[in-house]
């Protein structure tokens, strides 16, 4: 019995696009989470400290900005840098772990032209770069300077392709998850234009479900893709309440019946995508006189069942939602959880690579919580917003989340996220939350950064925890490896060092054993 994919180690090449010292952003720390990837590719198997379960079998892959660099013009914001894709490849107890860039347009075009060509998170090119990379002004509103820099997330789509994604919708990637070679766009094959959606769709096995923000007449599509197709169909409109532009989607929460459409006062700004220079909430502003509104539309009729005022709020990251019900079997409520800043904004500008570069040991990173909205569907004009379990338990920290997907839209007790050991200025421990018992049990080691924890549920398991959690970590000695932790006791069950650290990854995947 041998692994199915080749697993010799490539030796080590030099980046095409050489790292080098930032000069806007010196690195104190040798954390190699805020460094870009030291190499183009590699692949080979690790030595597994603990013991792998034979049940886990398959491939978890992990996309996220890798590589902050062209030449030595360094970028500004974790989010400006171009995609690497880690793979970890697990069989009969070994893992085989490679990584590899994205071969987005973007990527290509600063690598042949050594310079920025395409208007990143935070980084725009410079006019002449910009006219000399992809030609005239035009661009600019046709979308043509956006990125496709496919850096955020990876999703398996129903019908097994692989889809690499971020907030530009150009930014969709088809990728091979073996060789982790990028295969070339995902077209659209439908007339809905837009140039932007969220960067979290909604995937399962029978559909794709995303929003598409309208800036032009403020509101949001909720559209819905079948497997095998590339065409989406509009479910439904939601017009936004407040604010001269729709609140920031980065994801939204979906229950068995409804689609939950988020109006956060953090609002996108056309004026500021149009700017060359970062403004201090970047494309966003926040208008916290437009006020923060849910909308529940339902996904069978397109219909709005409810739309309620709630407290200010800021998050990245919906976990899930539920119907809540009475006696009688009647929808009383919806309920969705998200990673909530407590309406606080400075969360954007802590994840400027230069603040994530110098930690001195001050305690800066902002609080978050879970954040629990019940939505009522008896037509109330409010909505509540609390925290669903004391933030202490989690360090008040609170991002990255992953749950069991056999429990999306459905009443869930344990959600796994990166919660905080203070003073930290990032994350910096892995939380298994119980929602029940409103508790934590948390994994954390010292000067140690760790990546989203990913679920994978045993085959067979019939308990919501029973499985495996899966992360990537940067130790303070600049390495890394990937950690198994068991899904029920949160406890080490097995570590894989990498053969040198790898920068921080944001969201992951898994790609069933075929
Ligand atoms: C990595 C992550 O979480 C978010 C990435 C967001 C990106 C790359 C957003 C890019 C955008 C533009 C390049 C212009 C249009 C607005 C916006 C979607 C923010
Ligand atoms: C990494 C992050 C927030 C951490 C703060 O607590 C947000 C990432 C957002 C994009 O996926
Ligand atoms: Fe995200």
């Amino acid at each position: 019995m041998g692994l199915t994919i080749m697993n010799v180690a490539t030796k080590p090449q030099t980046a095409v696009v050489p790292p080098s010292p930032e000069k806007d952003a010196p690195n104190d720390s040798k954390l190699a989470a805020w460094s870009s990837v030291r190499q183009e590719r590699w692949q080979g198997e690790l030595s597994v400290q603990g013991e792998i379960p034979l049940w886990l079998s398959g491939t978890y892959l992990r996309n996220g900005p890798g590589l902050w660099h062209i030449g030595d013009y360094g970028f500004r914001h974790l989010f400006d840098g171009y995609a690497t894709l880690v793979r970890l490849h697990f069989e009969y107890g070994r893992v085989v772990m490679g990584h590899r860039q994205i071969e987005s347009e973007a990527y290509k075009a600063a690598k042949k032209n050594k310079k920025l060509c395409y208007r990143e998170f935070s980084e725009v090119p410079k006019p002449d770069n910009f006219l000399s990379c992809i030609g005239d002004l035009a661009n600019l509103f046709s979308g043509a300077s956006l990125t496709d820099n496919a850096n955020t997330g990876v999703v398996t789509l129903g019908d097994g392709r692989v889809v690499c994604l971020t907030e530009t919708i150009k930014g969709s990637i088809v990728i091979d998850p073996n060789t982790l070679d990028t295969i070339g766009k995902f077209e659209y094959s439908d007339s809905l234009g837009g140039l932007i959606h969220s960067a979290h769709p909604i995937v399962t096995e029978s559909e794709f479900l995303t929003l598409l923000p309208d800036l032009i007449n403020p509101g949001y599509l909720v559209v819905r893709m079948e497997p095998g197709t590339n065409e989406r169909k509009i479910i439904g409109r939601v017009g936004c309440r407040g604010g001269p532009a729709p609140g920031w989607v980065h994801s939204f929460p979906v229950t068995e019946h409804y689609v939950v459409v988020p109006e956060m006062p953090l609002r996108y700004c056309p004026q500021n995508l149009l700017k060359a220079e970062p403004t201090p909430l970047y494309k966003f502003e926040w208008h916290p006189e437009s006020k923060g509104f849910m909308h529940v539309m339902c996904k069978a009729s397109g219909k709005i069942v409810a739309s309620v005022e709630v407290p200010l709020f800021v998050t990245f990251h919906f976990i899930n939602a539920y119907e809540e019900k009475d006696e009688d079997g009647r929808v009383t409520a919806v309920i969705a959880d998200c990673c909530e800043h407590n309406a606080d904004t400075t969360i954007l500008e802590k994840l400027r690579l230069q603040n994530l570069r110098s930690f001195s040991g001050e305690d800066v990173l902002p609080d978050a919580r879970v954040g629990r909205f019940r939505i009522p569907m008896d037509g109330s004009p409010f909505g509540k917003l609390d925290a669903a379990l004391e933030p202490e338990e989690h360090g008040k920290g609170m991002d990255m989340c992953s749950i069991n997907p056999a429990y999306l839209g459905k009443k869930y007790r344990y959600a796994y996220a990166c919660g905080a050991q203070r003073p930290c200025n990032f994350p910096n421990t892995l939380t298994k939350i119980d929602l029940f018992e409103k508790k934590a049990k948390n994994w954390c080691n010292e000067g140690s950064v760790p990546s989203e924890p990913f679920f994978v549920a045993r085959p067979g398991a019939t308990e919501e925890d029973d499985g495996v959690v899966i992360s990537m970590i940067s130790d303070k000695n600049g390495e890394g490896y990937a950690l198994l932790l068991d899904g029920s006791t949160f406890e080490e069950i097995a570590r894989a060092k990498f053969p040198y650290g790898l920068p921080y990854g944001l969201h992951g995947c898994w790609v069933p054993k075929a």
